[in-house]
């Protein structure tokens, strides 16, 4: 099933890094002496940053969308893309007043006819799902019952948010019905579904299609790969993704949605992707500008802890995400960081699917403030209260290079739709700043140090 083979290849990638983990508590950085023993002025400056940066109103998005530079601005109309009423008011019902750059130019591709094929890159937290939801519910018939759409997301939870944005977009079009191809939603053998649209993971897609046939592929118009990028580059992902694309007429649509496209993976998408319309961001276009970027020294695990704890009530003002590298030590940060009083939920790849589920959704309702979790956390995921994101561990791939996607999905779990956003990275060794560098030399984009013993230095980044 393909959570199985997404926890697998967690397992993996956090086994990999929990060797270069390792290495790097045992490789102290030379800048001993540069070391900022975290104290109270971290909190000060945190709570200067988070009042300062991350006050936003709906006239801050107003006047982003009408800023050409930003990627939330649009020439048009909801009214000029021309959706249905049904969907018009499920749009306003969200309450969305303009399209968003990539809703705005993406949509009127898809809804062309004959149908295109389309491969989307635009920035984390821009609308992206909205823009392929509103594809999705153009296009499907609500007289014939059966599926029509299908939306295949990496990641059990991902597919339950989707699921709620369609239920929600589709709230006055109620002939039009969803069910989730998920672990966990067992159907009858030999039963055909009436849903018209899909949405699930690409494993239990797949026995629903092939094995269980549940779902006749061949009546399929839109074929949706969100988070595309990561379905292609991910083994067992791929290969199902391309199995139910072989089932698939040849006139069904494709769409491919995702904030990063690594180059081999952008070839890889073309090729299989007959004829597609392209949307593709540049490189210095991909990190959001309203996403500032700190880094905090210290010189071990233990180290970061401590200034985690020091910085912990400012963090905490609206809600915060913290990535580590493996299981392992999101268990431990978690747990230490309960040991000092503070209400934390940890979710990783280990715990069930339906327990994971539970714990976003009491994260989303703000019972907890700080989510502790890996990388199986890192994408898609939309808590509009997120204002920080604490990489407590740099994201690294299994060869212990930088992986610059994902930590430009990690950093995107803030700033949301225009809000603005903190990511704090922590870097406890000379690898770890090696890495940081790394990264930043990649997106051209200065990550800033948070030096928490200047006062003066803390008021100016402040202000
Ligand atoms: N036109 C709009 N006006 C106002 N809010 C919007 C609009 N479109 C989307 N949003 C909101 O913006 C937030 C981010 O949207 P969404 O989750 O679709 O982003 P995304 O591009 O898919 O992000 P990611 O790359 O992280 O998956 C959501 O809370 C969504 O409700």
């Amino acid at each position: 099933m393909a959570t199985d083979s997404w926890a697998q290849a967690v397992d993996e990638q956090e086994a990999a890094a929990e060797s270069i983990g390792s290495l790097q508590l045992k490789d102290k950085p030379e800048e001993n002496g540069n070391y900022v023993d975290p104290d109270k002025a971290a909190q000060s400056l945190l709570n200067k940053l988070i009042r300062s940066n991350l006050v936003n109103t709906t006239n801050q998005v107003e006047v982003l969308q009408k800023d050409p530079n930003s990627p939330l601005y649009s020439v048009k109309s909801f009214e000029e893309l021309r959706l249905k009423p049904q969907l018009l008011q499920g749009v306003y019902g969200m309450g969305f007043n303009r399209p968003s750059k990539i809703q705005e130019t993406a949509l009127p591709m898809m809804l062309a006819e004959p149908p295109q094929n389309l491969i989307a890159q635009s920035q984390s937290g821009t609308g992206k799902t909205a823009a392929f939801v509103l594809a999705m519910l153009s296009h499907v018939d609500p007289n014939n019952r059966y599926p029509q759409c299908l939306c295949v997301s990496p990641t059990y939870e991902l597919a339950l948010q989707t699921g709620k944005v369609i239920e929600q977009m589709g709230k006055y079009y109620p002939e039009v019905k969803l069910v989730y191809a998920i672990r966990g939603n067992k159907l009858q053998r030999g039963m055909k579904l009436q849903e018209q649209i899909v949405i699930g993971t690409p494993g239990t897609m797949l026995d629903w299609c092939s094995k269980f046939k549940f779902i006749d592929p061949k009546k399929i118009k839109v074929f949706v790969l969100d988070e595309a990028d990561v379905m292609i580059a991910t083994q067992g992902h791929q290969d199902q993704s391309i199995r139910i694309q072989r089932m698939l007429p040849k006139n069904c649509q494709m769409l491919l949605f995702s904030a990063t496209f690594e180059e081999s993976v952008w070839n890889f998408a073309q090729r299989i992707v007959p004829d597609p319309n392209i949307i593709k961001l540049k490189r210095e276009e991909e990190t959001l500008d309203t996403i500032k970027q700190y880094y905090v020294l210290c010189n071990s695990k233990e180290e970061k802890f401590q200034a985690l704890c020091n910085i912990y009530g400012a963090i905490t003002i609206a809600q915060a995400m913290i990535f580590c590298h493996t299981r392992k030590t999101a268990g431990w940060l978690a747990g230490e960081l309960s040991r000092e009083g503070h209400q934390v939920a940890l979710l990783s790849g280990e715990m069930q699917v339906e327990q994971r589920a539970a714990v976003i959704e009491r994260f989303r309702d703000g019972k907890e403030k700080v989510l502790v979790t890996t990388n199986v956390c890192a994408r898609g995921i939309d808590v509009e209260q997120v204002s920080v994101v604490i990489n407590f561990d740099l994201p690294v791939d299994k060869d212990g290079n930088p992986d610059n996607e994902t930590y430009l999905h990690r950093i995107g779990r803030t700033g949301r739709f225009g809000k603005r956003g903190l990511a704090i990275n922590m870097v406890d060794s000379k690898m770890s700043m090696n890495i940081m560098n790394r990264i930043q030399e990649h997106f051209n984009k200065k990550i800033e140090k948070l030096d928490t013993d200047d006062l003066d230095e803390i008021e100016k980044i402040a202000s």
